[in-house]
């Protein structure tokens, strides 16, 4: 993953893309390690063979507070807390809605969705996500061509809100990594603009300036407002904030 926030060590977790796989049902990973939960500072040893990055990752999430309370709150990842402080901020998810969420494992965003009562979550990865009740989840890139149209069969209707917390697998290879988290990212405000309904919103996780160029004259060619905001449960040394785009204003707006 490119960003130092990922949830994941460095190198791991990669999955295959193409495949397409449904999940209707199935419990949500509840409680915590309560010996995860320690107050202490835990230090981590440089094992034989890890390499140091998995082990500052490693001794980072130990010691952060946001992993701690995810552990204990029952959410997969302590991305969930950015999504509940944006939803603190500016109150976006109400009970009813149907909620795309992009990039969505291991699933904490889409716990906090369902946690909201949306009447329909639907969530796509490229990874394979352990089932959760009450949402869809498909194994799929978001950005083939068939996905608009798959996530829209699958909830019945256009979206309330289209919500990404994507992040793309990253080369080190600076320039390069950089374009290809701006290309994810305006991949998927055009993924918005063709599945939300008017009214609807779209939160997503950018880079360094946040939404510039193109894809800020495109939020605000399309919605009434567009707002940045990085929340405390995201790293202060991570580039990362987000975008909040507000007031769809309908597929004739996006030509
Ligand atoms: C930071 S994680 C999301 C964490 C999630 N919000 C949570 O709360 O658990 C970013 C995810 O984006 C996914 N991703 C990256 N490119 C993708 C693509 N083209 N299509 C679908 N998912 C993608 C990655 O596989 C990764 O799981």
């Amino acid at each position: 993953m490119s960003d130092d926030d990922s949830d994941k060590p460095e190198g791991e977790g990669e999955g295959e893309s193409g495949g397409r796989r449904r999940r209707r049902s199935g419990p949500v990973t509840k409680g915590g390690d309560a010996r995860a939960a320690k107050q202490m500072f835990e230090r981590v040893k440089t094992a034989r063979g890890r390499k140091s990055s998995s082990t500052r990752w490693l001794q980072r999430q130990l010691n952060d507070p946001y992993v701690k309370k995810a552990q204990m709150e029952g959410y997969r990842s302590r991305a969930a807390y950015k999504l509940i402080q944006l939803d603190e901020r500016f109150h976006l998810l109400r009970p009813g809605m149907r909620i795309v969420d992009l990039g969505s494992a291991p699933g904490g965003w889409v716990q906090v969705a369902l946690k909201k009562d949306a009447a329909e979550v639907v969530g796509i990865d490229l990874l394979e996500i352990e089932p959760i009740a009450g949402a869809t989840l498909l194994q799929h890139d978001f950005s083939a061509d068939d996905a608009p149209d798959l996530v829209k069969a699958e909830m019945g209707g256009p979206a309330d809100a289209v919500i990404s917390d994507l992040a793309p697998w990253t080369t080190g290879h600076k320039k390069t990594d950089h374009l290809r988290i701006v290309a994810l990212v305006e991949l998927a405000a055009h993924f918005a603009l063709e599945t939300l309904k008017p009214g609807g919103f779209f939160v997503a996780k950018v880079f360094q300036g946040g939404a510039e160029g193109e894809l800020l004259d495109l939020l605000k060619a399309n919605f009434d407002k567009v707002r940045h905001f990085k929340p405390d449960a995201s790293r202060s040394e991570s580039a990362e904030t987000f975008v909040i785009a507000m007031g769809f204003r309908g597929q004739r707006g996006a030509d």
